[in-house]
């Protein structure tokens, strides 16, 4: 799998909000309400990590989660690292926002 260019690279982070590009990887921080949020976000991350046979490297404490992401073969950042950052500004956005229960009481 081929490294993205500097200029791809700066379009595809211009996509997914508070992603940066350090060490040959891309990383965020993320901050949640407490330790069980976070964890429900990193359950979900590790399923679709397991998915895509591509998995973060993080850290946890308490509530706040650091995720870096690259492509070890290619020794830097790919399409790969991208896609699992989209699907990680999904899962969290779920996780901060989850669909309201419809109630059936008409
Ligand atoms: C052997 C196995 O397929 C590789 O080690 C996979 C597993 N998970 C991975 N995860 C990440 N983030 N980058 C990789 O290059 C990678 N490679």
């Amino acid at each position: 799998m081929s490294l993205l260019t500097t200029q791809l690279l700066e379009e595809a982070l211009a996509h997914v909000p508070g992603w940066v590009y350090a060490d040959k990887s891309i990383e965020k921080q993320f901050v949640f309400t407490d330790f069980t949020e976070a964890m429900a976000v990193m359950n979900k991350i590790a399923v679709i990590a397991e998915e895509m046979n591509h998995h973060p490297e993080w850290s946890n404490v308490y509530n706040k989660l650091e995720i870096r992401l690259s492509t070890h073969d290619s020794n830097g950042v790919t399409t790969k690292d991208i896609r699992l950052a989209h699907a990680i500004e999904i899962i969290v956005k779920e996780i901060r926002n989850p669909e309201p229960i419809l109630l059936n009481n008409n």
